[in-house]
C-alpha cells in the first residue's frame, strides 16, 4: 500500500485506527477451543467485527511464533484473512546484520521465497543502517522503526542525551529518527512513538513532517488519543494509532466480538471528530 492508498483509507473510513492481533491462546473465549484452529477463528472474529472501523491490523510476532509451527500456520491464515483495504504490521521488532537482515526480511516480505507478505514490519535501530536496508530494499513494502517506545524502559536509552555533530544535545531518539530519514523517505518509513510519549509529539512531528507515526499505547496502556492526535495528526493523516488488549479482550465470553466492536467503534468515533474537525484547527 503506498503513502497516498494509506491517507485515502484514513480519510474515507474516518479512522486511524490500528487493531493489534496480540492474540494470547490462554485468553480465548472458551466456546472456541473446539475449533481447529481457535487463534484464527478468534482473529476471524475479531477482523470482521472491526474490518469497516480500522485501517491497519498489527499482529505481533511474539504471540504467534510462542506456540511453534501452529502459530505461524494461524498467523499466515490471519494475514490471508485481512481484508486488501487494511494496511498489515508484522510487529516483530527485527534487526540483525545485513545477511541476517535479509533473510528476516524475507521472512516478512517475499511470498514466492516461503514467507509472508505484510506490507511492513518493525525494526530496532540499534544495529545501525546496514541492518535496515535490506528491508528497504522491497518495493512497495514499509519498514517501522522503533523511535520512542512506549514503556519505562524507554528511558534507558531512547531518552539519553547525547551530542550532535555541532555539539548541541540531543536525546538518542532524536538522532534515530533525523538518520534514518537519510536512508529512506516517509514513502517507505514509518517511526513507532508510544501514546505514553505524547508530551515528545510535538517535537517528533517537527523532526519528522510528513511520515506515518505508528502509535500503540492507547488502551490498556493508558496513553491519551486526544493527545496523541492533537500533537500528531497531518494534514495526510500521519497516525496509525494501535490497541490490543482493549478491544481483543473486552470480554472473554461467547460476545467477544461485539465488545471488541464496540471499543473499536469508541476510537473510531473519537477518530472521526478530530479529523472532521480538521488538524488545524486542533492544534
Ligand atoms: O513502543 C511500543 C512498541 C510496540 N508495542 C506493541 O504494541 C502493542 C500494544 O498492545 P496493548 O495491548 O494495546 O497495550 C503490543 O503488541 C506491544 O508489543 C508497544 O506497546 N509499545
Amino acid at each position: 500500500m503506498t503513502y497516498k492508498e494509506l491517507s485515502s483509507q484514513i480519510f474515507n473510513k474516518k479512522s486511524y485506527l490500528c487493531v493489534g492481533l496480540d492474540t494470547d491462546p490462554h485468553k480465548l473465549p472458551p466456546h472456541l477451543l473446539k475449533e481447529p484452529d481457535p487463534v484464527f477463528a478468534f482473529n476471524q472474529a475479531i477482523i470482521d467485527a472491526t474490518a469497516d472501523l480500522a485501517v491497519a491490523y498489527k499482529p505481533n510476532i511474539a504471540f504467534y511464533e510462542a506456540q511453534g509451527p501452529r502459530g505461524w500456520e494461524s498467523l499466515q491464515r490471519t494475514l490471508e484473512y485481512i481484508p486488501a483495504d487494511c494496511f498489515t504490521i508484522a510487529d516483530a521488532k527485527r534487526g540483525d546484520i545485513g545477511n541476517t537482515s535479509s533473510l528476516y526480511a524475507r521472512t516478512f516480505f517475499d511470498p514466492d521465497a516461503a514467507g509472508l507478505n505484510f506490507d511492513s514490519v518493525t525494526v530496532a535501530p540499534y544495529m545501525g543502517r546496514d541492518s535496515v536496508l535490506p528491508f528497504l530494499d522491497y518495493a512497495g513494502k514499509w519498514v517501522i522503526l522503533l523511535a520512542l517506545t512506549s514503556n519505562s524502559g524507554s528511558a534507558d536509552f531512547q531518552r539519553q542525551r547525547i551530542l550532535t555533530d555541532s555539539a548541541r544535545e540531543q536525546e538518542l531518539f532524536e538522532m534515530v529518527i533525523k538518520t534514518a530519514q537519510t536512508w529512506a523517505g516517509p514513502d517507505k518509513l514509518m517511526f513507532v512513538v508510544g501514546a505514553t510519549q505524547a508530551d515528545e509529539l510535538s517535537r517528533i512531528r517537527e523532526l519528522a513532517p510528513d511520515s506515518f507515526l505508528l502509535v500503540p499505547g492507547v488502551g490498556a496502556q493508558g496513553g491519551s488519543l486526544a493527545e496523541v492526535s492533537r500533537r500528531g495528526l497531518t494534514a495526510a493523516g500521519g497516525l496509525l494509532v494501535n490497541a490490543s488488549r482493549s478491544i481483543l479482550y473486552a470480554s472473554g465470553g461467547t460476545d467477544f466480538a461485539d465488545r471488541a466492536r464496540a471499543e473499536a467503534q469508541l476510537l473510531q468515533t473519537e477518530m472521526a471528530e478530530y479529523l472532521d474537525a480538521g488538524v488545524l484547527a486542533i492544534k
